[in-house]
């Protein structure tokens, strides 16, 4: 049986420690597709020396040749510029709109069958301009932020309620930005309501909000630590989660940007919701009922998209 192939679009920080992953889980070989070629190639030797001590075998390489990517199952885009301090992700989007052009069209040449997970910031944004460069069906391109998000309420929630992480499970909705919706109501520890361990006076309240701060900035707070670029690793582990449903058609229902067609009322769109990735890509979103004040932040979280939306759509006219 031949070898699942992830074309890894951008060998940055996030793409090499992709293909690091890629290789360690025996997900498959791994394509290293980068405009900076020589680096991307050094990086793929360096990760490939690595598994003759890990014991992995997956043939890594790096190009900047997109004929490359030909025939890839999955392909996860990093492609574009990291913030700096003082930046927000919105800043990024000129320049980071250019490069999903010349990566979707990249794409639609050249691996039209492969599931797409978009990594590039801002977000929401652009996994909506990859998909409409790409042409690919929406449900076969997706965007990465839920997981990572919901992976760092779960952190923060474990730490405070002393449990392991495995125990606690947790949903970050919205954009992927500094409106973000942590939903509370849906984050439990091994099954018990974050609100019903409140009540049971584990946590209070005010701890709980500091929490929803805090994951709201966490991106920025790792920025802000880091000097120079953004997080990786978590960003990473997030991408190849959804990546692994996909190739292994497990069916998990993770946070994810996708584009809805009238699901919590809007059209049009990308945004993050729960979905169930499996062979086909999404293979469902589903519909949690929000309370009153989370559907009010979803709504102004979908606004802050719808923003960014219009802003790409003046700066390219093919977008319209
Ligand atoms: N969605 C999310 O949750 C997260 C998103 N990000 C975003 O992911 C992106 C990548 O982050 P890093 O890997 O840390 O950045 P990086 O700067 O380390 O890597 C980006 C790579 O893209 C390459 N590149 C630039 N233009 C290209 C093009 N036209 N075609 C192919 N490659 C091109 C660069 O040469 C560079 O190697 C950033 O936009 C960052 O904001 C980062 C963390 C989380
Ligand atoms: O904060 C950033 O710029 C990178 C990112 O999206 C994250 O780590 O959540």
């Amino acid at each position: 049986m031949a070898r699942n192939k992830i074309a890894l679009i951008g060998a940055g920080m996030i793409g090499g420690t992709l293909a690091h992953l890629v290789g360690l889980k025996e997900l498959g070989d791994a394509v290293l597709f980068d405009i900076a070629a020589d680096p991307a190639k050094g990086k793929s030797l360096d990760l490939m020396q690595s598994g003759t001590v890990e014991g992995f075998d997956s043939d890594l390489k790096g190009t900047d040749d997109y004929a490359d990517i030909a025939g890839a199952d999955v392909c996860i885009v990093t492609a574009g510029v990291p913030r700096k301090p003082g930046m927000s992700r919105d800043d990024l989007l000129e320049i980071n709109l250019k490069v999903m052009k010349a990566v979707g069209e990249g794409i639609k040449t050249h691996a039209p069958d492969a599931f797409v997970i978009c990594i590039t910031n801002p977000l929401d944004a652009m996994v909506w301009a990859l998909r409409e460069f790409s042409g690919l069906p929406h449900e076969k391109v997706v965007g990465m932020a839920g997981v990572l998000d919901s992976a760092r309420f779960r952190l923060f929630l474990a730490q405070e309620f002393n449990v392991s992480v495995e125990d606690v499970t947790a949903f970050v909705l919205g954009g992927h930005g500094d409106t973000m919706v942590p939903v509370l109501e849906y984050s439990t520890v091994a099954g018990i309501p974050v609100p019903d361990l409140i009540k049971m006076g584990w946590s209070t309240q005010e701890k709980m909000d500091a929490i929803v701060d805090r994951t709201r900035k966490g991106g920025g707070e790792i920025v802000g630590l880091l000097g120079n670029g953004s997080a990786y690793y978590a960003p990473a582990s997030s991408a190849i989660a959804m990546a692994d449903s996909y190739l292994k058609d497990k069916r998990r229902l993770l946070p994810a940007a996708a584009w809805l067609s009238g699901e919590y009322g809007e059209s049009g769109m990308y945004v993050g919701v729960p979905i169930v990735i499996g062979q086909n890509g999404v293979e469902k979103i589903v519909e949690i009922d929000l309370g009153d004040e989370a559907k009010k932040n979803f709504g102004v979280s979908v606004d802050a998209v719808k923003e960014l939306m219009d802003a790409c759509k003046k700066l390219d006219g093919s977008l319209g």
